[in-house]
């Protein structure tokens, strides 16, 4: 971290994001599907359920799914956070939503920092254009100077190890050979935050390794991360913070080891159930 500049932070206040779900001119059908809805709310062994968020009614009368309700957080520079919780819980929801790809229903976001968001790795790549070609319109975007553009391009050419390929419309790569190149592409430049989705670490064994090494240099150095994942290991071994989601709210947020403990105890409990 840079000590003369400001330090990164990001700020959630009162954070709810909704999804509408049914947009349907029929009420009736609406109206039946809600009821379905309303039935499996009520039932007792909805404590137990493992997926998804509140689903609700609007004054509107549409109906929604509550992604993200009340969310209040600060995430402070030196801070590596693992988002937690069961299927649906609104983890890759809260990412999204801090890289500005949603918008909040209402409360705030602020940040300070440069984002790069490891979500997919397509983004912001021109479908029509050849690797190299990408490669340049990255550079351009991120505004660099033609002979950092010449790096970013070898850096990743080197990563990647696409071989003749780089030259083809990315619009021809396997989903393979595409996260090759998005994965180069999205960890050739150190961020302030870093936000990961865990799919980020799946991949080719070979591949896995060598990504692993590049994103263990970009972690040790961007001043935030905020990762999720299933995995317990990888808590473990990235995060020394914990937030665990259950149905679009925070129930828990603590030291790593801490909330792992409950996490486990909890997943425990479920899968006796
Ligand atoms: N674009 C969307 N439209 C409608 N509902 C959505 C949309 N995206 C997410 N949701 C809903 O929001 C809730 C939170 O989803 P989210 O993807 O954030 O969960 P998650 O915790 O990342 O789950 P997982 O561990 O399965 O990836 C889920 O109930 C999901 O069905």
């Amino acid at each position: 971290m840079n000590m003369s500049a400001p330090a990164s932070f990001i700020k959630l206040e009162h954070l709810s994001i909704e999804f509408p779900v049914f947009q349907l001119e029929s009420r009736s059908l609406k109206k039946t599907l809600f009821s379905n809805v309303k039935k499996m709310m009520n039932n007792p062994q909805r404590h137990h359920q493992r997926t998804g968020a509140e689903i609700v009614t609007t004054a509107n009368n549409d109906v929604v799914v509550q992604a993200l309700r009340d969310i209040n957080l600060t995430i402070r520079s030196g801070e590596r956070v693992g988002l937690i919780g069961h299927n649906g819980a609104g983890k890759s929801t809260l990412l999204r939503a801090i890289t500005g790809i949603y918008e909040p229903n209402s409360g705030h976001i602020q940040s300070h920092g440069h984002i790069e968001a490891l979500l997919s790795t397509n983004a912001g790549m021109n479908p029509l254009l050849s690797g190299r070609e990408n490669i340049y319109l990255r550079g351009k975007r991120l505004g660099l100077s033609t002979k950092k553009i010449q790096e970013l391009e070898k850096d990743v050419e080197a990563f990647a190890e696409l071989n003749e390929f780089i030259e083809l419309p990315i619009k021809i790569y396997s989903s393979g050979m595409l996260m090759r190149l998005g994965f180069g592409l999205s960890t050739s430049i150190v961020p302030n935050i870093l936000l990961m989705d865990e799919w980020f670490m799946a991949g080719d064994s070979n591949f896995q390794e060598k990504a692993r090494n590049r994103l263990v240099s970009i972690v040790d150095k961007a001043d935030i991360l905020v990762l999720t994942t299933h995995s317990l290991p990888i808590l473990q071994q990235w995060c020394n913070r914990l937030i665990w989601l259950k149905a679009g709210q925070i129930i828990a947020d603590g030291p790593t080891e801490m909330i792992l403990e409950h996490y486990k105890h909890a997943m425990t409990m479920d899968s006796d159930s």
